[in-house]
């Protein structure tokens, strides 16, 4: 329903009110009182008509009864009938043959007429009261049409009134609020009346001052928050951060209107002394907050007594500086602007992120001064700036670290591949290269299976498998180990390899350290080689020292050696005897004069051959003892046994039939031997044992040569050995 149909509709209400209110209530009210009164007046005239009747009736002078009702009817037209009744309620007087018109409402009155108690005749009249009052109907009604004729037009008047004092000036400013919601701040309400109705349109324009103010915050804000959003994004993405400076620095002077600007961070140079590092200019600008400020551009050099500029004062000081002019110098300001006019306005504000001073913004402006609320304005900007300058530093310094490590890794002598968790190689250094003949170009993306040969690949597979079940997120480096790496040229590379594994963002990463030991391998090879030689050699000059050169025997040096052990151990072992055979060529004194010394060196290798024969049993030592003597030493071998082994080594040289054309035995070469058996060792020394057997040659020799003497035989006065016949 629209404002009009509202402001209408009271008003055709009410004219529908008073209408039906008159003409159901108030018109027929009226109408029946009228009647009322009427019927009141007419049953009056009854009466006196009836008190007028009465002289005539009483003299029964029915003529003059006729004649006055005749009257009478004739002068009140609207009486239809008048009757006369008798006491029998005979009507006695009719009149009832004058014409009733159709639409004649008849009513009836009824007069008794009484004279001293005594009923004479009863009146009845019948007459329409309605035509009565036609004429006073007709008037009401006149009445009620010209009354709502007024209220109508009042009404008219009423609704251009109102139309034209309210809804039009509603609708304008409903257009206006509508305009307003649809962000036009600059269309203005047109009224200006001092009503309720202007009073509205006031608010309206206060309200939209406000919405305006407001919706320029809000863009503002939004605008700050764009700004920042894709800095952030920006930052991120772009690797050159002076790029991203740069951009936001002119976003910044667009959220400001600002003309000029400088995003700088602060560095304390070798001397501690903060200077700026200007972030947002791709010159090589650089200001320093004491007593110089140098520009250097293009290898021209500009400098600035600036002992108390704007610059330095808000680096000196870390507080907001606004200076609104009138003008700037350019030695005031403490940075070249490239501008024509001079500096009005300047802002300076310090970047903070915590309490740590890491940069400035400075904005300068030729138009509107600035204001501290610009503090409140940018302070969400400030803090994201602060934090970029601190998260750019970091990026240099990461930047930084980054580069040494891969000098590191570059110019490092080991091989250093890293790889992802599927062996993907994701680094390859130039020693790695040099190790296994690929460039690094070919090996990145490439799977380090190609780098290992094939029958070190399970190995190879279990070892990672062991790496990524340990459950370990830290560095975790194995035990160097040495292994074969596989050349371009298809070659083995001996290897010595240890893996780290490293969890990152990225997914676990392996790094394997190669050294390439082929040379160190050869080396060892030939150390290795050289070590046994030596060995050899050293075995063979102990053999050497341990043998005796002439007969290939033990030497003595050897013979005393084994003496010893053999003592100590029959000294631990009472059960176990030792035997001792000592024995000598009978008379080679004049064998070698006879034959000469060369040929008694020949006789002596053949005995000696002939001895060491006779003796089967590896732990049986044949030693020579010196000069033509030679000693047996038979560890755990009882007398009878070392005597019978003595005998029988006794005969084979005889055997041998080596010719002795001087020997008083007989014309072969013979041997004497004494026999000596340790069965314990106490009381007893091993010289003492060694005199026995030497005291049982002795005998041996003096019985007659080529013979066997046991000491304990001796001693025991047993029989003499055998003789062996020519
Ligand atoms: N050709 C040679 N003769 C040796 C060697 N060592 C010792 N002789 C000689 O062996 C001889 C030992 O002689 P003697 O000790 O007198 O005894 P023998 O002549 O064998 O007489 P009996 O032992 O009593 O039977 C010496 O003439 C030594 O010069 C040697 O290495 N070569």
């Amino acid at each position: 329903m629209n404002l009009r149909l509202k402001l209408i509709l009271p008003f055709a209400l009410l004219l529908a009110a008073v209408y039906a209110y008159s003409s159901l209530y108030m018109i027929p009210s009226y109408i029946d009182l009228a009647k009322s009164k009427q019927l009141e007046q007419e049953s009056t005239y009854v009466d006196l008509l009836s008190t007028a009747l009465l002289p005539d009736l009483l003299e029964s002078d029915l003529a003059n009864v006729y004649s006055t009702l005749d009257t009478v009817l004739s002068e009140r037209k609207h009486w239809y009938s008048l009757s006369l009744f008798n006491v029998d309620k005979v009507r006695i007087y009719p009149l009832s043959d004058r014409y009733i018109p159709k639409d004649a409402v008849l009513e009836s009155l009824d007069r008794d007429v009484i004279f001293n108690g005594k009923f004479y005749t009863s009146i009845k009249l019948q007459l329409d009261i309605n035509h009565q009052i036609q004429e006073e109907v007709a008037y009401i009604a006149k009445i009620q049409n010209s009354v709502m004729i007024v209220l109508f037009l009042t009404f008219l008047a009423m609704s251009v009134f109102l139309d034209i004092l309210i809804r039009k000036p509603m609708v304008k400013l409903a257009k206006l609020a509508d305009r307003i919601a649809r962000g036009d701040y600059q269309s203005k309400p047109v009224i200006h009346t001092k009503d309720e109705v202007g009073k509205l349109g006031q608010s309206l324009e206060a309200m939209q001052l406000k919405i305006h103010e407001r919706d320029q915050e809000m863009n503002h804000y939004s605008n700050i928050q764009d700004t920042i959003r894709f800095i952030q994004s920006k930052f991120i993405s772009e690797q050159e951060a002076t790029h991203v400076f740069l951009e936001l620095q002119r976003k910044i002077l667009k959220l400001t209107h600002c003309t000029a600007g400088l995003i700088g961070e602060l560095i304390l140079d070798d001397k501690q002394q903060p200077y700026l590092s200007p972030l947002s200019t791709d010159n090589k600008l650089h200001l320093y907050s004491g007593s110089t400020v140098i520009k250097i551009a293009d290898d021209n050099y500009e400098q600035y007594n600036q002992a108390d500029t704007l610059m330095s004062k808000l680096m000196s000081t870390g507080k907001p500086l606004i200076d609104n002019g009138p003008d700037i110098q350019m030695e005031r300001l403490g940075f070249p602007v490239e501008s024509d006019e001079a500096v009005k306005n300047f802002l300076g504000l310090p970047l903070y992120t915590g309490y740590q001073f890491v940069g400035v913004l400075c904005l300068i402006n030729n138009k509107t001064s600035f204001d501290r609320s610009i503090f409140n304005d940018l302070d969400v900007l400030l803090q994201t700036l602060a934090q970029l300058i601190v998260a750019y530093r970091e990026r240099k310094t990461l930047i930084d670290n980054e580069a040494r490590l891969r000098m590191v890794v570059d110019n490092a002598v080991e091989g250093i591949i890293s790889t992802d968790e599927k062996g993907t190689i994701t680094s390859f250094n130039s020693a790695a290269e040099r190790i296994f003949g690929y460039s690094q170009n070919q090996m990145i993306g490439a799977n380090v299976i190609s780098l290992i040969p094939e029958h070190n690949h399970t190995g190879h597979i279990e070892a990672v498998k062991f790496l990524l079940d340990s459950n370990l997120n830290i560095r975790q480096v194995n035990n160097e180990l040495e292994t074969d790496g596989l050349h371009r040229n298809g070659k083995l590379i001996p290897l010595e390899l240890s893996i780290s594994k490293v969890v990152t963002q990225q997914g676990m990463q392996y790094t394997g350290i190669v050294r390439d030991i082929t040379e160190r391998k050869q080396h060892e090879e030939e150390l290795s080689r050289a070590y046994s030689e030596l060995q050899l050699a050293h075995e063979q000059l102990e053999e050497q020292n341990r043998r005796d050169a002439l007969t290939g025997l033990a030497n003595r040096r050897h013979l005393d050696e084994a003496l010893q052990l053999e003592w100590k151990r029959a000294e631990r072992q009472a059960d176990s005897p030792l035997s001792i055979i000592l024995c000598d060529i009978d008379y080679f004194k004049p064998y070698n004069d006879t034959y000469g010394h060369l040929e008694g060196d020949e006789c002596l290798r053949q005995v000696a051959l002939a001895i060491k024969n006779s003796f089967t049993c590896e732990v049986d030592l044949v030693a020579r003892y010196g000069g033509e003597e030679f000693m047996v030493v038979l560890p755990n071998t009882p007398g009878d046994s070392a005597t019978r082994q003595a005998e029988k080594m006794r005969k084979n040289i005889w055997a041998l039939a080596l010719e002795h054309k001087s020997s008083k035995v007989a014309a072969r070469v013979s041997i004497s031997a004494g026999v000596y058996t340790v069965t314990t060792t106490k009381h007893l020394s091993l010289n003492q044992c060694i005199n026995f057997a030497d005291e049982s040659l002795y005998q041996a020799k003096a019985a007659g040569r080529n013979q066997v003497m046991h000491y304990d035989a001796i001693n025991a006065e047993m029989s003499a050995p055998e003789q062996d016949i020519i």
